[in-house]
């Protein structure tokens, strides 16, 4: 378990073919006498458990991840490393916050010294520019501090696919910019085959940290007889294979004094070795979780230090198969000097053949003995899938010279000339509408006229012969009470702006004819034109609360019409059907409603004068007061008082200080009966900002 703080070198792998460099890696590492602890992160559906063995011998952790996948490979292909779509795995790093520094080094990388002082570097990102474009840095070795900040945006940028290259190196390049410390390039070394800055090399030779085999041929796939010249890129080469030698070559020369099982544990590194492998007796690569339970001691392996490796039975002809490069090995294990000159001819190349495909060497699997294995294809592995990239045509698009006509009359055919026509007016309003305005109070000091509704539209027509003379249509206007008139409550009209427009008359009057017959009309006194036709000789009106007549009354199947019982209210109505006068109560002829509104509002004026004013002063005078500080002068910008017209000019500016003349505009409907309502009621305390401005 990794004590807080750890400080470890770190390496990836993400599959068996990089074994070899991984263990080379962390052998170079020791034998540089690192202080160092040592971790692999491993995606462990894609290493076997052989590998896993191997690992386990050499590092001090071994981290399984989740395999972080590019699926959008366009960039790896352009960079012609599909093999690299796993590389975004590598961000993992910054998840192990068990760990205070890591110095990540690629499976491809080999240390020529233990480069330990770069986990003393203070900075939280360091790593080593790239030869290729020595701008960006290289992500072979880096240097840094796991922490989740980085780790999530670096986690949402690959799982939209963000790099450049397609791989890890794009990704953290386009991640940290150009925030990271950058270290010398000796601490990764890039040599190439093709290209060498030879005096610089030789120059800088013995100041190299590590090398790194970058591109697609690493040192364990070309061979160790590849690279046998002189150049950096050879020399660089040569160093891997000494680690190699120095860890590996013996076990394949000292098979007589290494137990058949220790050779089967190194041989999956021979196998990914070019060159190296021997194809041994046969051995399974079953994982121990997976092997069926044996009860039979017979079939145990015999050896209990190493239990993966287990020798099963083959069919005869992979035996066979196998027999043949066997044979040669007792001539092999005649040369214990690890020199590659003196490697059998008869020796096998590194072939496909030999790849341990599950159908060819593991045991077939009893799937009602033991779980699948676990290196096993995923379900549906082989379906067919494809893969559609951008296009590369680099041919700016060019539309072409027309376009074909759409398809005619497909659906609907628009008609030629418009189906609608905009209904003939009927009522007056309708011909000579105004058109709809806003007014607001600044409008009325710069002279602008106001809304019609406040115009007196002159004296109404008397009568309808007058009024059906006129020979252009009216807008009538409700007409209001002009309030500087001396007795308002003797002048305003009882009766509404419309009642005597004849247009109108008409529209009610042919409405009601056509609704004649059986139907129930609603008749009743009112001002209108005379209806020959009703039995009683009364006069249309619009007013639809009227009873009609008994007469009028049609016949059923409409709604009834509410009937008036003699003994509604319990008493005899008189004749003419009349509730008998209340006692106490004026009779209808000396109750004049003007008189008594007049009446009403003088009490009113009285009392809100003796209020106000005192003997002598004039009596509508309201106090004036301090205003709020800072509020003196200020006009509210929506609302300004409505006073009388006479005070019209300079309405926001002039205060107003005489009472308007109370108005009667009968009681408001304010609660239901029956309903509860707070008759008392506390009222609340002032503000603060209410009682500054009072004091002020
Ligand atoms: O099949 C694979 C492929 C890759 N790796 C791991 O991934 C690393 C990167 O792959 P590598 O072949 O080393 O890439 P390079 O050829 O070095 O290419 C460059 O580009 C890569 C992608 O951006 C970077 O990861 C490298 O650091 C950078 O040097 C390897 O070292 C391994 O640790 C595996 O374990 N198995
Ligand atoms: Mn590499």
């Amino acid at each position: 378990m990794a004590s807080d703080g750890e400080d470890v070198y770190a390496t990836v792998l993400l599959s068996d073919l990089y074994l070899p460099g991984a263990l080379v890696l962390a052998h170079s590492l020791k034998d540089a006498g690192t202080t160092k602890k040592l971790a692999v992160l491993v995606t462990t559906d894609t290493v076997s458990a052989d590998a896993m063995a191997q690992l386990q011998t050499l590092f001090d952790f071994i981290i399984p991840v989740e395999r972080i996948v590019n699926d959008s490979q366009a960039n790896l292909a352009l960079m012609g490393r599909l093999d690299l779509h796993s590389t975004f795995t590598k961000i993992a790093l910054w998840k192990q916050l068990q760990f205070r520094k890591i110095v990540y080094m690629d499976a491809d990388m080999v240390a020529l010294r233990a480069p330990d002082e770069l986990f003393d570097l203070p900075h939280a990102f360091s790593a080593a520019p790239d030869i290729g474009w020595p701008d960006i840095f290289n992500t072979g070795l880096l240097v840094l501090t796991p922490n989740l900040g980085d780790y999530y945006a670096l986690l949402a940028m690959a799982q939209r696919g963000i790099s450049f290259d397609g791989a890890d190196q794009g990704l953290l390049n386009m991640h940290f910019k150009d925030n990271f410390n950058r270290l010398s390039f000796t601490y990764n070394v890039t040599p190439s085959a093709h290209y060498q800055y030879l005096p610089a090399y030789r120059h800088f030779q013995s100041t190299i940290s590590a090398a790194h085999f970058i591109g697609q041929n690493k040192p364990w796939t070309q061979g160790r007889d590849a690279n046998r010249g002189s150049t950096p890129y050879d020399e660089m080469v040569g160093r891997w294979w000494a680690v190699y030698d120095r860890h590996y070559r013996e076990s394949l020369t000292s098979k007589q004094s290494v137990k058949s099982t220790a050779q089967g544990a190194s041989t999956i590194v021979h196998y990914h070795t070019k060159g190296e492998f021997q194809p041994p007796a046969p051995v399974t690569s079953i994982p121990p979780a997976y092997q069926p339970e044996e009860t039979d001691s017979e079939t145990s392996h015999p050896s209990a230090e190493l239990p993966l490796h287990e020798t099963i039975e083959l069919p005869k002809e992979m035996e066979e198969a196998y027999a043949a490069p066997v044979h040669t090995n007792p001539e092999a294990e005649k040369h214990l000097e690890p020199q590659p000159e003196s490697q059998p001819e008869s020796q096998p190349e590194y072939h496909p053949e030999y790849h341990p495909e599950p159908e060819i060497i593991y045991a077939p699997w009893d799937a009602s003995r033991a779980p699948p294995p676990s290196d096993s294809l995923p379900e549906a592995s082989n379906f067919p899938a494809t893969h559609y990239d951008m296009s590369s045509d680099p041919t700016p698009f060019k539309a072409p010279e027309r376009y074909p006509d759409p398809p005619k009359d497909m659906y609907y055919e628009v008609p030629k000339t418009p189906t609608y026509q905009k209904p003939a007016p009927i009522f007056p309003w309708e011909l000579n509408a105004p058109k709809a305005t806003r007014v607001f109070p600044e409008d009325n000091d710069l002279g602008v006229p106001e809304p019609p509704s406040l115009i007196d539209p002159g004296p109404a027509p008397t009568d309808e012969g007058k009024a059906e003379e006129r020979s252009a249509p009216v807008t009538p206007t409700t007409p209001t009470i002009k309030l500087t008139t001396a007795d308002p409550w003797q002048t305003y009209t009882r009766g509404n702006a419309w009642d005597d427009i004849p247009e109108i008359e008409r529209y009610i009057g042919g409405l009601q004819k056509n609704r004649k017959g059986n139907i129930q009309v609603l008749q009743g006194y009112g001002a209108g034109i005379t209806d020959v036709s009703s039995p009683g000789g009364r006069r249309h009106s619009m007013k639809l609360t009227d009873f009609p007549t008994e007469v009028e009354r049609p016949s059923l199947p409409v709604t009834p019409a509410p009937i008036r019982r003699p003994s509604f209210w319990g008493e005899e109505r008189d004749k003419d059907g009349e509730l008998p006068a209340a006692e106490g109560v004026p009779s209808q002829e000396d109750w004049d409603p003007a008189v008594q509104l007049e009446q009403l509002a003088r009490r009113q004026s009285d009392v809100l004068a003796n209020k106000l004013g005192k003997d002598g002063a004039p009596p509508r005078e309201i106090p004036l007061r301090p205003l709020p500080y800072g509020s003196e002068g200020v006009s509210s910008p929506t609302y300004v008082a409505q006073g009388p017209p006479s005070g019209a000019t300079g309405l926001s500016s002039t205060p107003r200080t005489t009472i308007e003349e109370p108005s009667y505009s009968g009681p408001g409907v304010m609660w239901e009966k029956d309903e509860t309502f707070p008759s008392k009621e506390t009222p609340a305390g002032a503000t603060e900002e209410e009682m500054d401005a009072l004091e002020n």
